[in-house]
């Protein structure tokens, strides 16, 4: 089964050619601590789920489709995996123009997105059909700007009439809380709301959370972003790399329902090279941190809050305060773990199979799932992934719908978007629609 990527927008082009890098040293890796069969079967799945082959050079080349509206980006992009030595794009494969969208969501989806429809569905549908087996597609883009956001949406809903029984996840990173552009939050509103109509899943990484990763776990003093795509692309690479129907398998473990869309992920163990030299991990120890990361809704290891319980059986959760639900016990819909490294089988995730972290109507084998394999990823003899559709982001999107919706009451800015045919209406219904998802997952 093969995936194709399509990466939108200045944001989804440095990380997607960063998740081809993290999948292809995975798969060069020596330490992958397993018989050299099982080696070789995943090496050969792996390469066909992201890479089709140059027929001269046998060069792996990523099945992907790169989009921006500008052109610096996806040059630097396509150069920088050319002097990789060992994977390629196909220099066909992208599509640009002069000009970006100007942080503007409108722009992108109502402008760039429809004349230039045709162009980028062609090279969808090339790459699509490069593949024996298409599994569905990936795309990578911010939440923030304007061709990401906006032409990102727009072609998420391309694809959803185009490949009707496909998968769609969408990766959409969540802008830093302060100090970006003023109107943020109104493409975060317009790009979440539309994503989850055509979308299968939105699996999202907040900008803040990786920053403190690499700052307190990966030890870095100047954090650039290729900093903090390396760490986003370490821990898709470690969801993706396993699966058998990569896509399928995830939203048929994880997504039971069409009201919950909202998908996160955490990795453990994560740090810097020379620490995982003088480090070692247990299975009950990783496991343990694991699951404690889940209820407490922490992005790492480091500083989780260890207070926090599942309610006690027979009596109802404690109620949320909005403004301190990071304090709260996050309850889960529905939890995938993977597993992966030395002695994966004495790995016992019975705390994971607790009904007290779970809504009530689903049952366990519908709400948690166990994926196990020996083959170690990347540098790390045995590590954790846990991909899980939870409150987690509860507050964030409660934050970015409450600022959002006081710009609107006065007016702000919103003749930007009018300009490009974005009316009041839309920016209403956007509204609607997620105060329902909020609704939705504070009840369960
Ligand atoms: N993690 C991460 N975030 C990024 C990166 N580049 C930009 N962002 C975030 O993406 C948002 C801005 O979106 P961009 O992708 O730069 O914008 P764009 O989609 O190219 O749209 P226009 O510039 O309007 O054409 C902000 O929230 C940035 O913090 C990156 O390489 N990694």
């Amino acid at each position: 089964m093969s995936i194709v990527t399509i990466q939108l927008g200045q944001c989804g082009n440095q990380i997607g050619r960063e998740v081809f890098s993290a999948i292809c040293n995975d798969f060069h890796s020596t330490h992958g601590l397993c018989y050299k069969k099982e080696n070789e079967s995943y090496q050969e799945a792996c390469k066909e789920r992201f890479f089709s082959e140059e027929k001269k050079t046998g060069v792996p080349v990523a099945r992907a489709v790169l989009v921006d509206m500008e052109p610096k980006v996806i040059s630097q992009t396509l150069s920088m995996a050319d002097r990789s030595g060992s994977w390629k794009y196909d220099h066909q494969s992208r599509f640009c123009q002069k000009q970006g969208s100007g942080n503007n969501w409108a722009n992108g989806y109502s402008v760039h997105g429809p004349q230039h429809k045709d162009d980028i569905m062609n090279l969808v549908q090339k790459e699509a059909e490069k593949c024996d087996r298409l599994g569905g597609f990936f795309t990578v883009m911010s939440m923030a700007g304007g061709t990401g956001s906006g032409l990102g949406a727009f072609v998420t809903q391309c694809l959803r009439d185009a490949y009707r029984n496909s998968f769609i996840l969408n990766q959409v990173i969540w802008p830093y809380g302060t100090g970006e552009v003023i109107v943020q939050n109104y493409n975060s509103v317009l790009t979440l709301s539309h994503l989850y109509q055509s979308s299968d899943a939105l699996l999202v990484h907040e900008n803040d959370a990786i920053h403190e990763i690499c700052a307190q776990l990966m030890n870095i003093k100047q954090i650039s972003f290729k900093d903090v795509n390396q760490v986003i692309a370490h821990q898709l690479g470690s969801v993706f790399q396993p699966t058998r129907s990569p896509l399928g398998d995830l939203m048929e473990s994880l997504v039971p329902h069409p009201e919950f869309k909202l998908l996160s992920l955490r990795n453990i163990p994560q740090m810097s090279e020379n620490s995982l030299t003088y480090s070692t991990f247990t299975w009950p120890g990783l496991i343990k941190h694991l699951r404690q990361m889940l209820i407490a809704n922490a992005k790492m290891e480091e500083g989780i809050n260890w207070q926090v319980r599942p309610p006690l059986p027979g009596l109802p959760a404690p109620p949320k305060p909005s403004m301190n639900r990071s304090a709260c016990f996050n309850t889960s819909l529905a939890n995938l773990v993977i597993v992966r490294g030395k002695e994966v089988q004495s790995a016992d995730l019975g705390s994971f199979r607790d009904p007290s972290l779970y809504t009530s109507w689903l049952n366990m084998q519908d709400a948690f799932s166990v994926w196990k394999t020996s083959r170690a990823f990347n540098k790390y003899e045995k590590s954790a992934s846990l991909v899980s559709n939870s409150q987690f982001l509860l507050k964030p999107i409660d934050n970015i719908v409450g600022k959002a919706w006081n710009m609107f009451a006065s007016k702000a800015y919103i003749h930007q978007y009018t300009q490009f045919g974005i009316e009041e209406e839309d920016f209403l219904d956007s509204f609607t629609s997620l105060e329902q998802v909020i609704t939705s997952y504070t009840r369960l």
